[in-house]
C-alpha cells in the first residue's frame, strides 16, 4: 500500500509546491515526457505521486482516492460545502495567496460597496428587465456571500477562465474572481468593491479524513508529515 499524495499537474502552483516539499527533504518531480502526468518522489518511502487538476484535488481527497492532496483554500471551499467533516488542513503553504473578490465598471461612480451594488441591481433590473450578471466559476461561494449580505436581484453566470473579460464582452456587468496583483482587474477596467474579500485563500496541503489508511499506511504518512512539518 502506499499514500497518494496529489499535487496540481501545471503552473505556478506545481512549481511551487515542487519546491516546497524540496525544501523539507522530499523530491517531487514529473517524469516522462513534458506531457506525460507522472511523477516521481524521493526522499520518503511508500509515496506516490499524482498529477491532478487543482480544481479536482478537493473531490479527489473527499471521496479518499488520494490522502493528503495540495490545493488552494478557495477551491475546497467552493467544491466541498462540509469540508471539514472530509478533510483536515495539515498546514498552509505560504504561497498561492489570493482574495476572492466581487469587481464591477471602474466607470461605475456611484457603486463602492454592497450597498450599493444592491440599489444598483434593483435599478439595472428595472431599467432592462433582466437581473443584473455577475460572472463566476465560484458559484456556491458568491450565492452565499450575496444571501448574508442581503443582495438578491442579481442571476450568477458561468465563467469558468478569462473572467474579467465578460464585462467588455457585455456578458456580464459584474464578476467574481481570484486576484492577487490586481493587474488583470485593471487591465479590464475593473475595480473591487470595497467591503472586503470573500474570502482570503492559500495554496495548502490537506488529508483525507475518509481515506483508507492501513497501518504500514499510517507510519508512511507520519514518517511523511514529521518531515513536513
Ligand atoms: N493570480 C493568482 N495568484 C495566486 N494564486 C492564484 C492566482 N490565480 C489562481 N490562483 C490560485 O491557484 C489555484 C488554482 O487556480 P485555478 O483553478 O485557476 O487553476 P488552473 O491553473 O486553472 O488549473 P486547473 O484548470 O487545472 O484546475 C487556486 O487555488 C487559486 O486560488
Ligand atoms: O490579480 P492578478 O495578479 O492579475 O491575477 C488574477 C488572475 O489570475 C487568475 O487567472 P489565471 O492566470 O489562473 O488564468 P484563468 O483566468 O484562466 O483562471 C485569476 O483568475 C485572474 O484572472
Amino acid at each position: 500500500m502506499t499514500i497518494k499524495l496529489g499535487v496540481p499537474s501545471k503552473g505556478r502552483l506545481m512549481d511551487k509546491t515542487f519546491d516546497w516539499f524540496g525544501k523539507r527533504g522530499v523530491s517531487l518531480a514529473r517524469t516522462g515526457s513534458d506531457r506525460e502526468y507522472a511523477g516521481a518522489v524521493e526522499g520518503v518511502e511508500g509515496v506516490e505521486l499524482v498529477l491532478l487538476s487543482a480544481g479536482e484535488i478537493p473531490r479527489e481527497l473527499a471521496s479518499g482516492r488520494i490522502h493528503l492532496g495540495v490545493t488552494g483554500t478557495d477551491l475546497v471551499r467552493e467544491k466541498l460545502p462540509r469540508w471539514e467533516q472530509q478533510l483536515e488542513e495539515v498546514a498552509p503553504l505560504g504561497f498561492g495567496q489570493a482574495d476572492l473578490i466581487l469587481a464591477v465598471p471602474s466607470c461605475w461612480v456611484d457603486v463602492e460597496t454592497l450597498d450599493d451594488l444592491d440599489a444598483a441591481a434593483s435599478a439595472f433590473r428595472a431599467n432592462h428587465g433582466f437581473r443584473l450578471r455577475v460572472a463566476t466559476k465560484y458559484h456556491r461561494l458568491v450565492r452565499e456571500y450575496l444571501q448574508h449580505n442581503g443582495v438578491a436581484d442579481y442571476q450568477l453566470v458561468d465563467s469558468q477562465g478569462a473572467t474579467e473579460g465578460v464585462v467588455k464582452n457585455e456578458t456580464a456587468e459584474a464578476i467574481a474572481d481570484i486576484t492577487s496583483t490586481g493587474e488583470t482587474l485593471r487591465a479590464n477596467h475593473l475595480k473591487i468593491l470595497g467591503d472586503g474579500p470573500i474570502l482570503k485563500s492559500q495554496a495548502t496541503l490537506w488529508r483525507s479524513r475518509v481515506a483508507t489508511y492501513s497501518d504500514p499506511d499510517r507510519k508512511v504518512l507520519s514518517a511523511l508529515l514529521d518531515k513536513l512539518r
